[in-house]
């Protein structure tokens, strides 16, 4: 299985990605809307986004791509997240990393590093690819990016190895991310626990989410997560996500998804699909 995830070589998601891909087929892409793309437009068989971490929350772009793009969710990966400060030596005055680790960390940044300016950039990856450059960058990221690259690099290129300043720095030891292996729509499936549904109500009433959850509750399905999302149309315009512990197979949740579209008649449902969840991985 070729699977494109976030990259360079490193991230979350390329751990992720290993553990279903086959050997070394795992390519990169520098935003979870292009891989989103990528496996919608047939490039790829998987892709690997981030989606939800139990610090931080959702990863909205990966919401918003799985919203916009045709694709199905097929599995999901829990990972525990454990990050390391990462560095050439113990002066710096910046820290690079993902928004979403960096905001994992925030405690421990403000308690141990409150002048060390902050910097978002695209990936955990790239900012160990920041540190290896620049002695006055230090990286939060995966603590196996420590060491000299894994590239092959002969030192003449500028890449340095990189320390272990601190290790478990994430600001919760149960710190853990989930990440959505996505297919083409064509892969979706009925079968397994879960069940991810994007739905747009094009519509605006009181008691509207009400009826919408109750199709649900009235048959005892529950609910692991609910979020809007912002549709683009307009000021106060939602889509909801909702993932429901049940599968697309049971007739219970046939009938509450015909609930769902009846109320959603000016809007639109989107079946990611079912899945499990298969891997844990470090
Ligand atoms: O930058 C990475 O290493 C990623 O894989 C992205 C990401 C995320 O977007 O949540 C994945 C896991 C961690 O929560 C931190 C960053």
């Amino acid at each position: 299985m070729h699977v494109v995830t976030l990259g360079p070589a490193g991230t979350y998601s390329h751990r992720a990605a290993q553990s279903i891909a086959d050997e070394g087929a795992v390519s990169f892409r520098e935003s979870v809307t292009e891989i989103v793309a990528a496996v919608a437009d047939g490039e790829f068989e998987r892709g690997v986004v981030p989606v939800e971490n139990s610090i931080e929350g959702s990863v909205d772009e990966s919401l918003d791509a799985l919203a916009d793009r045709e694709v199905s969710v097929v599995q999901e990966i829990v990972s525990p997240i454990r990050h390391a400060l990462l560095a050439q030596g113990p002066e710096f005055d910046t820290v690079a990393s993902h928004p979403q680790a960096l905001a994992q960390c925030r405690e421990y940044l403000t308690e141990n590093y409150p002048d060390v300016a902050q910097e978002a950039v695209a990936s955990t990856a790239r900012g160990v690819e920041r540190a290896r450059e620049n002695p006055s960058v230090a990286a939060i990221g995966h603590p196996a990016n420590a060491g000299s690259p894994e590239t092959g690099a002969d030192g003449d290129d500028g890449d340095h190895p990189l320390q272990r300043i601190a290790e478990n720095i994430q600001d919760r030891d149960s710190n853990a991310t989930r990440f959505l292996v996505v297919a083409p729509e064509s892969e979706r499936s009925e079968a397994g626990g879960k069940t991810s549904l994007v739905v747009y109500p094009g519509a605006n009433y009181p008691g509207l989410l009400l009826e919408l959850l109750a199709a649900f509750a009235d048959r005892d399905i529950n609910l692991s997560r609910i979020e809007s999302r912002p549709s683009g149309r307009r000021l106060g315009d939602y889509c909801f996500h909702f993932d429901i512990e049940a599968g697309l197979y049971e007739t219970r949740t046939q009938e509450a998804l015909a609930e769902v579209e009846a109320i959603c008649a000016d809007g639109w449902v989107r079946r990611l699909g079912s899945y499990d969840t298969h891997h844990v991985v470090e």
